[in-house]
């Protein structure tokens, strides 16, 4: 029987008890995530292979049914298989899931392209845009792999992965320019602990996870500092608005940004010490330098990495992003960590968070804000004004 068609389970169907045959999967990448979802799609009935690079760590969770390094005391179910090997390990599977970090996924094209079927749907679940390139990683996906964008997907949501490789609840969004290869991969990725939503906004989606990171270790530098909740509640808030701004200037959805995949997200990744982008940030606070922090990370802190490419793009689109600015300075080492407070840095009466239900961008002001900039303005210059005039 080929790989494709083993027999996961058995299923109430109209006609009685029917066989629901196992679909072979494929995940690239046993650190934390890339396990953890081979763990989330072997629970949910998938024949999966793990590609570690390492052969040790691949024989000690095929034989032993852990990996000890990323995720201690946790038993991987015993369906899942993991290889060194590239080609064994994409072998005749329907999808493939990129897990790897973000800086590192173009090396690695050139060696999977050729493995990759001319129906073989390929998803990404990293969180990080390519330095000097700023493209997303479904964008590099596409150009390296030379697939059509039906063919990508991209998840997403609040997921640390000690906490689901334990089997605590939670939820995420898978996005595709294809609904219909979005609603397959969900229903893949889906089981009693984990429940994949689908959308078709895999811009939003994708920045959602890029930059909650950033916002991550802001509220990391935070903690470090000894600051309290006001400041973080305050910076999350604004850097739910100013993902928002950014994303929609690059064509994201608003709506998706208040979702799991962006302020779901966000919330997971500021407020635990199990994210590793809010503990490089804590570091940071602590009075750490760059170079230490990155030398004491031992595992992926995309935020770390994502600052300047989006920096970047937000320049080229106008769009504001004071938290990610200040983020970028204290890692430069120009600004003291506790001079962080990027909600004082800006003129506006207006703040980014405020905007109207409509979902359309506030950069400009709303019609009801406005008059009262405008007596705030007067006043500053030495002028009185009435706020209605
Ligand atoms: N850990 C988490 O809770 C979550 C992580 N993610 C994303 O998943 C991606 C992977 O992160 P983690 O698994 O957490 O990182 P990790 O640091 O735990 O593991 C990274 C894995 O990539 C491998 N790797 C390192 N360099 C490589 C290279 N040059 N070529 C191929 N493989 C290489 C490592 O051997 C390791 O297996 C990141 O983009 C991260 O943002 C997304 C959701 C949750
Ligand atoms: O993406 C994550 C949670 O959704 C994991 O966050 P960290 O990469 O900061 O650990």
């Amino acid at each position: 029987m080929a790989r494709t068609e083993r027999v996961a389970r058995v299923a109430r169907g109209k006609r009685g008890l029917v066989a629901v045959p196992t679909r072979a999967v494929t995940v690239l990448g046993a650190g934390s995530w890339g396990t953890t979802f081979a763990k989330i799609l072997a629970d949910g009935g998938s024949d999966v292979t793990l590609w570690a690079r390492r052969p040790e760590l691949a024989r000690e969770i095929t034989e032993g049914k852990r990996n000890s390094d990323y995720l201690p005391g946790v038993n991987l179910p015993q369906s899942i298989r993991a290889t060194a090997d590239l080609a064994d390990a994409v072998g005749q599977s329907s999808m493939v899931f990129v897990s790897i970090p973000s800086q590192t996924l173009r090396s690695n094209l050139a060696a999977l392209a050729p493995l990759i079927g001319p129906n073989t749907v390929v998803v990404s679940l990293m969180k990080g845009v390519e330095k000097g390139t700023g493209l997303r990683m479904s964008e590099v996906l596409e150009l390296g792999l030379g697939i059509d964008r039906d063919r990508l997907a991209v998840a997403s949501g609040p997921n640390l992965a000690l906490e689901i490789a334990r089997e605590q609840p939670t939820a995420a969004v898978v996005s595709s320019a294809s609904l219909g290869t979005a609603e397959s991969v969900a229903m893949v990725a889906s089981n009693r602990y984990f429940r994949s939503f689908v959308n078709t906004d895999v811009i939003g989606t994708e920045f959602g996870g890029v930059l909650k990171n950033l916002i991550a270790v802001a509220i990391g530098i935070v903690d470090g500092v000894g600051y309290g909740e006001n400041t973080k509640a305050s910076i999350i808030t604004r850097g739910l608005a100013e993902m928002t701004d950014f994303a929609v200037a690059y064509g994201g959805r608003p709506e998706t940004m208040s979702g799991l995949a962006g302020l779901g997200d966000l919330i997971a990744t500021a407020s635990s010490p199990l994210s590793r982008n809010n503990t490089a940030g804590r570091l940071l606070g602590q009075g750490y330098s760059f170079s230490d922090v990155v030398e004491r990370m031992h595992q992926t802190a995309e935020g770390l990495s994502s600052v300047a490419p989006i920096l970047t793009l937000a320049a080229a689109r106008g769009v504001d992003m004071p938290i990610v600015q200040q983020v970028s300075q204290v890692l430069a080492g120009t600004l003291n960590p506790r001079d962080i407070a990027p909600h004082l840095t800006t003129d506006s009466l207006e703040p980014q968070g405020e905007r109207p239900n409509d979902g359309r961008q506030n950069r400009g002001g709303s019609a009801l804000r406005r008059p009262f900039q405008r007596a705030f303005d007067q006043l500053r210059n030495g002028r009185r004004g009435s706020p209605s005039d």
